[in-house]
């Protein structure tokens, strides 16, 4: 039996068995057989199954944005209109064969926005191009997941599922659980609170499942038979993303006004342009850009052309700063001076591990050159020498020659 059917297989079983206290361990188990089959059918199709042609795109600029959605639903009307890239867009499905790359110019940053095929139901199981799609989304720092406000809003729901079964999490941060592995000293449960949606004898099963035999597991809050999933596979991928409900202008203002109310979802019409300026806003808000901008001395900070660091992108500490800059300026750092929201004084003297806030002004003050210095400071020290004993030569002429006067 393929995978797939495994996997079909196990969702039957799981869709017939009635939710009780006698079936739960079942179920858990059932969850961990699903999550293991998956993991597999991932696996498998990223060594064998086509690498997505013509699908890998270069990175560019501070930041990836990709646009997923079904077939349709105006996601490359929507990159024609963010960024200028012409897009083909038309009224029938599936006109976007491939992912085009196009770039939002934005508080002098520059974000990447990929348009993709729409995908399917079953896009994770390799139904139409889903994979490729999926892939491409998994190297983005931000979705957007583009609906029809016009058409059923479960939608949203049915590639959510999709994407969490391909291991995406979208707007969650991981299961707060310490799990280490080991090679002996069997296995070791604590918890620092209560556990109500697992016991020790379902932790058992799920550990069995997976033929863990020693290993510390320290649950640090409530956690669910998912989040201990989600922990053993250790693949998940933690993803920010805006549901961008597009075609407002088929609804009623009521529709429009229930959608603008829902967490992470913005209302927008690529046809009338409406609240493309918000879902701009909406974007750099989610990315959270750190703009910083350097400063030489005697000079006016470079106001045009910041470097831009995220927390998404390694971090936003000096030490991250000098690393965009270039690779040998960390060791040349002596300190940074920093003005801006980040800094207590104007400037502040900083170390590298300071965390640097938008719109920071950073200047760099590099290590004295220890051997060069010396040689400048003797020069210096000579130099002085010389004009005291010229001024006091001079001073002496000076007293004789009046000495001389008040003698004559
Ligand atoms: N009414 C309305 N129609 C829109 C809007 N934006 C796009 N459309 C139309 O929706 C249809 C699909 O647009 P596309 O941009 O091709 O959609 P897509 O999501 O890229 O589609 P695929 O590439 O096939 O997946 C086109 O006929 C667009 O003109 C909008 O704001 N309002
Ligand atoms: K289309
Ligand atoms: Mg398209």
């Amino acid at each position: 039996m393929g995978i797939l059917e495994k996997i079909k297989e196990i969702e039957f079983e799981m869709g017939r068995t009635q939710k009780n206290k006698a079936t739960e361990y079942h179920l858990g188990q059932l969850k961990a057989k699903l999550a293991k089959l998956r993991t597999q059918l991932q696996e498998g199709t990223s060594k064998t199954g086509p690498a997505g042609e013509g699908f890998e795109v270069q990175k560019y600029g501070d930041g990836r944005v990709a646009l997923i959605g079904f077939p349709s639903v105006g996601k490359s009307t929507l990159l024609t209109e963010l960024t200028g890239t012409a897009s083909e867009a038309a009224g029938y499905e599936f006109t976007t064969l491939t992912c085009i790359p196009g770039v939002i110019h934005y508080n002098d940053a520059k974000i990447q926005l990929l348009d993709l095929p729409g995908i399917i139901e079953g896009a994770a199981e390799g139904k139409g191009r889903g994979r490729q799609v999926i892939a491409v989304c998994k190297s983005a720092d931000l979705l957007l997941m583009v609906l029809d406000a016009g058409k059923p809003h479960y939608h949203r729901e049915i590639l959510t599922r999709e994407l969490e079964s391909v291991g995406i999490r979208l707007n969650r941060k991981p299961p707060n659980i310490t799990y280490k592995k080991k090679k002996t000293g069997g296995i070791t449960v604590n918890s620092m609170l209560k556990l109500t949606h697992m016991d020790d004898k379902m932790v058992q099963r799920i550990l069995q499942e997976y033929k863990i035999h020693n290993c510390d597991l320290l649950f640090k809050e409530d956690s669910t038979v998912d989040d201990l999933i989600d922990v053993i596979e250790g693949n998940r991928r933690y993803m920010k993303c805006l549901y961008v409900f597009n075609k407002i202008d088929v609804c009623s203002i009521e529709e429009v006004d229930e959608i603008a109310r829902l967490p992470n979802t913005i209302p927008i019409s690529c046809y009338h342009k409406m609240n493309l300026d918000g879902l701009l806003a909406r974007i750099w808000d989610m990315m959270g850009l750190v703009r910083v901008y350097t400063k030489k001395v005697g000079h006016k900070p470079d106001f045009g052309d910041p470097v831009v660091l995220s927390e998404d992108r390694g971090g936003t500490t000096i030490k991250h700063f000098c690393e965009m800059i270039h690779k040998s300026l960390l060791q040349e750092l002596q300190y940074a001076l920093v003005w801006g929201t980040s800094s207590k004084h104007m400037p502040q003297r900083c170390g590298t591990s300071h965390k640097l806030e938008d719109e920071d002004v950073v200047q760099i003050v590099k290590k004295k050159v220890q051997t060069g210095d010396d040689g400048k400071g003797r020069f210096a020290q000579a130099a002085k020498e010389y004009v005291r004993t010229v001024d006091r030569v001079k001073k002496a002429a000076l007293k004789t020659t009046l000495w001389w006067c008040a003698c004559l």
